[in-house]
């Protein structure tokens, strides 16, 4: 299920958008980019809010745009959520839930109410009026009624940016549920590469209006320059499946080779892979497996690449025995008394992980 586009828009005098490309759109695709480098314009334009001459957008096979035909956003099958929800004030919360439902004819009907309430966990809200909903609550209406108009394509832009940070924690487990279970693919406009970590499968990076690369997440966060870690760091996303919780309350997470102990009260999902966070300086290497020490997670790894990052520190690259990728960031005095190279087998002892809800 690819998405075609082409498009060239001049907006006033200083911004210029110039993009032809195709995506591979299974699964969340985020759209990443410092504000203002054209993310919104580009949605817009997918969507068919922005009629710009002269642009083509072809969607699984469909042509919505090309030099002949413009399909309007509502023959395109598309959900759209924004950053604020706009949920009509005057309807009730299940009224607003429905609105797209019931204007979608039953043939193409695939995902149904009850589904998607026990997916946003708003079960208990449907009675309320809007004004009776928490930010966070209405977003997740938002997102409902998107999701209800069964769409072939949800865009989403920017849809936690106006949340505050705790509100923002209550309603990402939702959106990663939603998106692995609702089977929509995702098109996610956002600048904060802990939603790019937590929910994408892979990354569109924009800059001044152009595409500079698309890579999946695993590459995104393979390389040392990733803007994802412009502001807080290189981090490394290992997948796994949680484990139920032992005497202790420790769970384990991943396989036996690269087993991982973490505390968290989320439910275990078997069978389904988990993501957890490690922040590079959160991982230190040693060249034997150390037993008197309190860190509970030591891997064994083998180094695959060292990369200065800054002039005392380097970013040396492992991977895991699971065939993952898992960055420390060491001192470069470290990297030469300690004789690390690409291919030496080491251990990382890992201070601190987070599971991404
Ligand atoms: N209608 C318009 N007229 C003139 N300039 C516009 C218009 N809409 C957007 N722009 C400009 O086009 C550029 C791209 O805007 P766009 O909203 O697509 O960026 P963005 O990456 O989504 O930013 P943000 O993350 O802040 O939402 C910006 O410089 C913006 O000021």
């Amino acid at each position: 299920m690819n998405l075609r586009i082409s498009a060239e828009l001049q907006l006033a005098d200083e911004f210029r958008l110039q993009v032809d490309t195709e995506l591979p759109l299974q699964g969340v695709t985020a759209l990443f980019g410092r504000s203002g480098c054209g993310k919104t314009t580009l949605l817009r334009i997918v969507a068919g809010l922005e009629r710009v001459r002269g642009a083509r957008v072809q969607f699984a096979g469909q042509c919505w745009q090309d030099g002949r035909q413009f399909v309007p956003l509502h023959r395109r099958r598309i959900g759209l959520v924004f950053q604020e929800p706009s949920l009509l004030p005057h309807l009730s919360a299940r009224d607003n839930l429905l609105y797209g439902y019931r204007r979608t004819p039953e043939a193409l009907r695939r995902l149904h109410p009850d589904q998607v309430c026990a997916l946003l966990g708003i079960e208990d809200l449907l009675q309320r009026r809007i004004d009776q909903l928490s930010g966070g609550q209405r977003q997740r209406f938002a997102l409902g009624r998107a999701l209800l108009t069964s769409p072939q394509l949800l865009l989403l832009d920017e849809p936690l940016s106006a949340l505050d940070s705790q509100t923002k924690r209550e309603i990402m487990p939702f959106l990663s549920r939603l998106a692995t279970e609702a089977g929509v693919p995702m098109l996610l406009v956002t600048h904060a590469p802990e939603e790019v970590q937590r929910l994408a499968d892979r990354v569109v990076f924009m800059q001044d209006g152009r595409i500079q690369c698309i890579e999946s997440l695993q590459q995104a966060l393979a390389r040392p320059d990733s803007p994802l870690f412009a502001d807080q760091g290189a981090a490394s996303i290992l997948l796994g499946e949680l484990g139920e919780p032992q005497a202790d309350g420790l769970r384990a997470f991943g396989p036996a080779a690269s087993r991982l102990w973490l505390s968290s009260r989320q439910p275990s999902r078997p069978g389904q892979l988990q993501r957890l966070h490690i922040r590079a300086q959160d991982v230190s290497l040693a060249l034997d497996d150390p037993q008197r020490i309190s860190i509970q997670n030591h891997l064994p790894v083998r180094i695959e690449r060292i990369d200065p990052i800054r002039p005392s520190q380097q970013l040396v690259s492992c991977r895991t025995a699971d065939g993952q990728l898992l960055l420390a960031e060491v001192t470069r005095r470290a990297v030469e008394q300690l004789q690390l190279a690409p291919g030496l087998a080491v251990f990382a002892l890992i201070k601190s992980v987070a599971l991404l809800e």
